[in-house]
Parts: C-alpha cells; sequence; structure tokens
C-alpha cells in the first residue's frame, strides 16, 4: 500500500460523512498525498499537502476534519490490508508558486515540499517545524517533572534571561521534545514575531554539512543566529563529531551572546557522553540542566484520560488504569498502545470492558504478567546494590541499607499502584507514613543527585 493508494481509499470512506460540494472539493479534492511514513511504535502518518492555509488547519488535531480522518484510515486500512491501523493527518500549507510550463506538476516529495515550506531560510534546508501539539497544558507532568516544566514555562516567557542553556535530558519516550516544542509554540503564541527554530542535532549536522559543499556558510550562520530561540535534539549525537562540534559551539557563543535563549535536549547529561568537548560540556551546564523521570501510575493514567478527550471517546478509569498498568516503558509507548485501543474499540462497536482491554493488550504483547510486583522490585534492588531481601525488609538503619530499601520503597510505589499501606506491609510490616517518607525522600533526592537518578533508572530499566 503506497500514499497514493492509502488516499485513495481514505477519500472514498471521507466520502461518505462529508457532503459531496464546495467543502469535499476543497478540503478533500483539494490535497495532495506526499508520502506515508511508517514510525515505530506509533500510528503512521500520511503527509499531503494543500495550497489553502485555513484547509490545512481543519485537518490539524483542533480542525473539524481531524477525526474523521482517523475513522476513515481506520476503515480505509482494514479494507486494503484486512488489519485495521491508524494513520494520522499530517497537511502542510504550501504556498502555490506560478507554473512557468503547462504540464503536469509532479507530486513534490516530502524533502522538496520542506524546501518550498515559506520559514525556511538560505543556508539551511531546515524550516522551524513545530508540532502544534506539543503545548505546555497537553504536558501531565508528574511530581518530579513538575520542575522540569515551570522551568521550561519560565523560559518561554522570559528567553534568554536566567535559565540559558535548558538542557532537558532522560531517557528515550519520556517528553524531552515535547517540553521543549511546547516552550516554542508558547513563545510564537506570546510573540508571534519571535523567531523560532526547532531542529534535530542531525539537521544542524546535515545544513553544516552542507554549506561548507556549497560554499554557503554565511547564510548558514545568518540561518542559525538570527533567532530568537533555538530548540536542538538530541545533541548525544555531537558525539566524537570533532568539527560538527567546533561550529556547534560558534552557533551556541553567538545566539547566548546576543541574549537569546537555547534549549536542548539529551539522552544523558553531556559529562556523562563520550566524545563532546570540554568547552562545549561546561556551556552546557552554564543553564539548568532538567532530568524527565518515567511517570507515576496516576499520571499516566492522566496522560491517558487527556488523549481520550482528545479523541472524543469514553473510557472509563478502569481501562485506562488497565492500559496503564500494562505499559511501563514510556509515554511514547502508551501513546501507541492507547492509539490502537482506541482503533479496535472504534471498528469493534463492543462494549469497552477491562477484559476486552486485557485481550487488545495481549495481542499487543502488553500483558498484565508484565507487571512488576513487590518481591520482583525488592529482588531486583537487592540484586543491584549486592544486598539481601531479608536486608530490604528488615529494620537496618545504616545507609546502605536505607537508602537502596527506599528506592525499593519508590519503585513499589511508581510501577506497582499498591496502596502505601500494602507497600509498608510487603517490607516488614512498615507503617504507611514510613513508605510514603521513602518516596518523597527519593523523589527530591533525585533533583539534586544525578547518581541516584541514574540508579533508579537502571534498576527499572532491569525490571522491564
Ligand atoms: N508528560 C507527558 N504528557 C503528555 N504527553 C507526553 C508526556 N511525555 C511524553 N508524552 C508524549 O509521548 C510522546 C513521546 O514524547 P517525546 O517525543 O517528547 O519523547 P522524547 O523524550 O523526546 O523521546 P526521544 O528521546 O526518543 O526523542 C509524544 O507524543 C509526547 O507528546
Amino acid at each position: 500500500m503506497d500514499h497514493i493508494q492509502l488516499w485513495d481509499a481514505i477519500k472514498t470512506e471521507l466520502a461518505k460523512t462529508i457532503a459531496p460540494g464546495i467543502s469535499f472539493e476543497t478540503y478533500v479534492n483539494g490535497l495532495t498525498p506526499i508520502s506515508l511514513v511508517h514510525t515505530p511504535n506509533n500510528s503512521d502518518q500520511l503527509y499531503l499537502s494543500t495550497s489553502h492555509k485555513n484547509v490545512a488547519e481543519e485537518w490539524s488535531p483542533n480542525g473539524q476534519y481531524y477525526n474523521q480522518f482517523l475513522s476513515a484510515s481506520i476503515q480505509a486500512t482494514l479494507q486494503l490490508l484486512g488489519t485495521p491501523t491508524l494513520v494520522l493527518p499530517v497537511v502542510s500549507f504550501v504556498e502555490a508558486t506560478p507554473q512557468p510550463t503547462p504540464k503536469a506538476t509532479p507530486t513534490p516529495t516530502a524533502e522538496q515540499l520542506d524546501l518550498e515550506i515559506p520559514q525556511a531560510e538560505g543556508g539551511s534546508r531546515t524550516p522551524s517545524r513545530l508540532n502544534p501539539k506539543y503545548r505546555f497544558d497537553s504536558f501531565i507532568a508528574s511530581t518530579p517533572n513538575r520542575e522540569a516544566k515551570s522551568v521550561a514555562e519560565a523560559v518561554a516567557e522570559h528567553p534568554g534571561q536566567e535559565w540559558n542553556p535548558l538542557l532537558l535530558y532522560g531517557n528515550s519516550g519520556l517528553g524531552k521534545t515535547h517540553l521543549m516544542q511546547a516552550i516554542g509554540n508558547d513563545l510564537v503564541r506570546r510573540n508571534p514575531n519571535a523567531s523560532v527554530k526547532f531542529i534535530t542535532t542531525d539537521d544542524f549536522m546535515n545544513d553544516w554539512t552542507d554549506a561548507l559543499r556549497f560554499n554557503r556558510t554565511n547564510e548558514f550562520k545568518k540561518a542559525y543566529r538570527n533567532v530568537d530561540l533555538l530548540l536542538v535534539d538530541d545533541i548525544q549525537l555531537l558525539a566524537d563529531k570533532e568539527n560538527v562540534q567546533e561550529e556547534f559551539f560558534n552557533t551556541f557563543n553567538a545566539i547566548t551572546r546576543d541574549g537569546h535563549q537555547i534549549v536542548l535536549t539529551s539522552d544523558k547529561l553531556p559529562k556523562d557522553i563520550k566524545g563532546i568537548e570540554d568547552r562545549l560540556v561546561s556551556r552546557f551546564a552554564m543553564g539548568y540542566s532538567a532530568n524527565l523521570t518515567q511517570p507515576d501510575p496516576e499520571t499516566k493514567i492522566a496522560i491517558l484520560k487527556n488523549k481520550a478527550e482528545e479523541s472524543q471517546i469514553e473510557i472509563s478509569y478502569d481501562v485506562l488504569s488497565e492500559i496503564a498498568n500494562a505499559v511501563n516503558t514510556n509515554v511514547r509507548d502508551l501513546e501507541g498502545v492507547f492509539k490502537k485501543v482506541v482503533a479496535k474499540i472504534k471498528i469493534s462497536n463492543s462494549e469497552v470492558t477491562v477484559d476486552a482491554i486485557r485481550e487488545i493488550l495481549k495481542d499487543l504483547n502488553f500483558e498484565r504478567s508484565t507487571i512488576v510486583t513487590i518481591p520482583g522490585i525488592q529482588e531486583s534492588v537487592a540484586e543491584y546494590f549486592n544486598l539481601n531481601v531479608s536486608d530490604l525488609v528488615g529494620k537496618s538503619r545504616v545507609k546502605e541499607i536505607v537508602i537502596p530499601r527506599q528506592i525499593a520503597m519508590y519503585l513499589a510505589r511508581e510501577i506497582t499502584q499498591e496502596s502505601l499501606p500494602a507497600i509498608g506491609r510487603s517490607f516488614g510490616g512498615k507503617d504507611h507514613t514510613t513508605v510514603m517518607h521513602s518516596t518523597n525522600k527519593i523523589e527530591e533526592s533525585m533533583l539534586d543527585d544525578p547518581k541516584l537518578e541514574q540508579q533508579v533508572q537502571e534498576i527499572r530499566a532491569n525490571l522491564q
């Protein structure tokens, strides 16, 4: 199935819900399919273009046709492949340019589309492409992530002032790009004339290589340095790229010297990335570094609730909790599973029971059996710190045992959703206030202690 076949099938489905006439001609027939992108763990995306700005808006998540597209994609893929698949529309506005000859225009490739977007500036083939769905209000922060969100909001309000650069770091799929782009979207909302550039480190490297190849380094500098806010995703990819690091260093200095803001994301703290020059490491540490961590069960449910509202679908708390319980990897997976569950619910038209969800989760390889238990956590923590489980459930007050015990309680609370008294009972009959104190202690200490944070993440990864 290619993008053209898929779009034809989706159009057939849309024709059942959008009446023929001007609307159908403008909003459906007026779109050109560009490409179909398959994303692991996420919904597929069908890229389309239009020469009318307001048309593109109506296909965005807040637009009037978005949900119709999702339903049509499920039916269309069911017809074409026999398996329902959720496909998201990505409709870009491309300004119509007068054609020099009356010949039929070939369908532009996604790359050409990028080049034609008016925001793309000389010296950079990378347009600023903020995703409007990445906003502060759609980012649900668990307690340990609240500080990161507050700092991000402050940066959007007063860019280039207190926290420069802001570095968001942490494991994959935990919302670094989301929060970073939320800063860009918020700044543009406050000041529509602000110049915001979002790029991945790969984009930076490609643009710099092209600039050198085609002798366009001045244009490159203009495109990268004349911005109010530069957002760079995945700076760990700079590792071992000395020449690119040199230019990144210069770009960084130019932007901060002019009082403009830089926001970076990385999978770990720059000092822990091998192959990054010390001078860059120290520049990156000049501002504020915020670690994004795995959300706790309640936050996962809140994220799912938000998604359900966006998809205008009613799902009970029990069902959402079942999904949140089963997916212990990251928010990207949580979203991916949720979208698949929604698609299945939509086509099956049957009542959404917890049992039905369990079956769906089983098909998606997220069974309850993957749920981590308190004894499992105790064993894992004991092994990590070279202790015995009896130490963790015992009464010893020595530091070497108290901290692992608190970590085990923290993880039990985060992962298992057991109540505080139940966790207390599993740790040798401790009181629920001891469990609460321990989880708060670990949560707070992780904010200032990257080593502790790293240990917790490693144990969590071992458990999963
Ligand atoms: N706290 C959150 N609230 C709502 N949505 C979230 C949250 N965290 C992550 N997401 C969603 O999960 C998906 C993955 O997030 P994102 O791409 O920002 O992760 P990342 O940390 O940048 O991952 P990677 O390092 O792999 O690029 C996105 O769709 C994002 O909107």
